[in-house]
């Protein structure tokens, strides 16, 4: 990754491509779009828990890329022949070129490509789950779960807020830091927020309306990463989440959900963070622990 920073401060890119499935040109369609996702990236994590929470498996693929981001950016080496079944590009920049020659900004995951087209629809992390929920709404899987009614939106959206800000991003604003006042900052608001889910998750399953939402599905990633990978590596060592009852029990219920615990995968988080982040790991060397089990 290269780090966007001001004033020693991590401030994340915009989102580029930000066209949505079920308006104009990009019908929902089974078999059309394609998800690039890795199973390291808490932000693509999202939208591989929802495509499976909510039976889109045959509706839309999924590539996975390699948990190793060199130079060239997140490359397709984990099919035989090194390439996407899909496109049959190497690299994810690939796509991001073809969509747009003149696209400067980092090629992330997830996005979603269009095979009609030919080009990348979104990379836009935040919308992309919720278009599964909505705009898919026709190819869900019988029972599946509502994860954004309408009753419980106002509510989810605050928590997801200040989960986004302080804990989702919140772990990078710590690690990337680069002034000790920013790290505190970012540190003690991190912290400040693990309590009170703590507190709210007091005879509570779910962080909101006592079901499986959203709000559950943004918390998760980074609390499966949180002990592997945030504690040390961004420096976010305060507590670990195991060290929260409510948080820690909570954490394994999700992970016990096959569309959580299925589409975790501790080798390519702890393998991904130490060996591409080498402005913080210089080495690469991947920590052999935590001793954590999740069952
Ligand atoms: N699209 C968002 C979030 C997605 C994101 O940051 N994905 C990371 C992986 S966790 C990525 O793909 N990074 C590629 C890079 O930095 O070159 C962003 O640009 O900040």
């Amino acid at each position: 990754m290269s780090p966007e920073l001001k004033n020693g401060r991590f401030v994340r890119q915009a989102n580029r491509f930000t066209d949505r499935i079920g308006t104009g040109e990009f019908p929902a369609e089974a078999g059309r779009y394609q998800l690039y996702a890795s199973l390291a990236c808490p932000w693509a994590h999202r939208s591989l828990i929802v495509r499976r929470l909510l039976g889109l498996e045959d509706t839309i693929g999924v590539t996975i890329v390699d948990p190793i981001r060199d130079e060239r950016g997140w490359r397709f080496t984990l099919s035989p022949d090194g390439r996407d079944p899909v496109t049959g590009a190497r690299f994810l920049s690939e796509l991001y070129t073809a969509t747009d020659p003149s696209y400067e900004g980092r090629h992330t995951v997830p996005c979603v490509w269009d095979t009609v087209s030919g080009r990348l629809v979104t990379n836009d992390y935040p919308q992309i789950t919720l278009t599964l929920e909505s705009a898919f709404a026709p190819f869900h899987r019988p029972g599946a779960p509502e994860l954004y009614p309408e009753e419980l939106r106002a509510e989810i959206d605050e928590v997801n807020d200040e989960v986004f800000h302080n804990v989702n991003n919140g772990v990078y604003k710590a690690g990337m830091a680069q002034t000790q006042e920013v790290y505190e900052e970012a540190f003690d608001a991190l912290f400040a927020t693990l309590d009170r889910l703590e507190a709210r998750l007091d005879g509570h399953d779910y962080l909101v309306g006592d079901r499986l939402t959203e709000a559950d599905v943004r918390l998760y990633p980074t609390l499966a990463r949180f002990d592997a990978v945030y504690h040390g590596h961004f420096k976010c060592n305060l507590r670990r989440i195991i060290d929260y009852p409510r948080l820690w029990a909570y954490a394994r219920r999700l992970y016990a959900v096959p569309a959580f615990g299925e589409t975790t995968d501790f080798d390519h988080i702890k393998r991904h963070y130490h060996e591409t982040h080498r402005f913080l790991n210089p080495y690469g060397i991947v920590p052999k622990g935590p001793a954590i089990s999740w069952t």
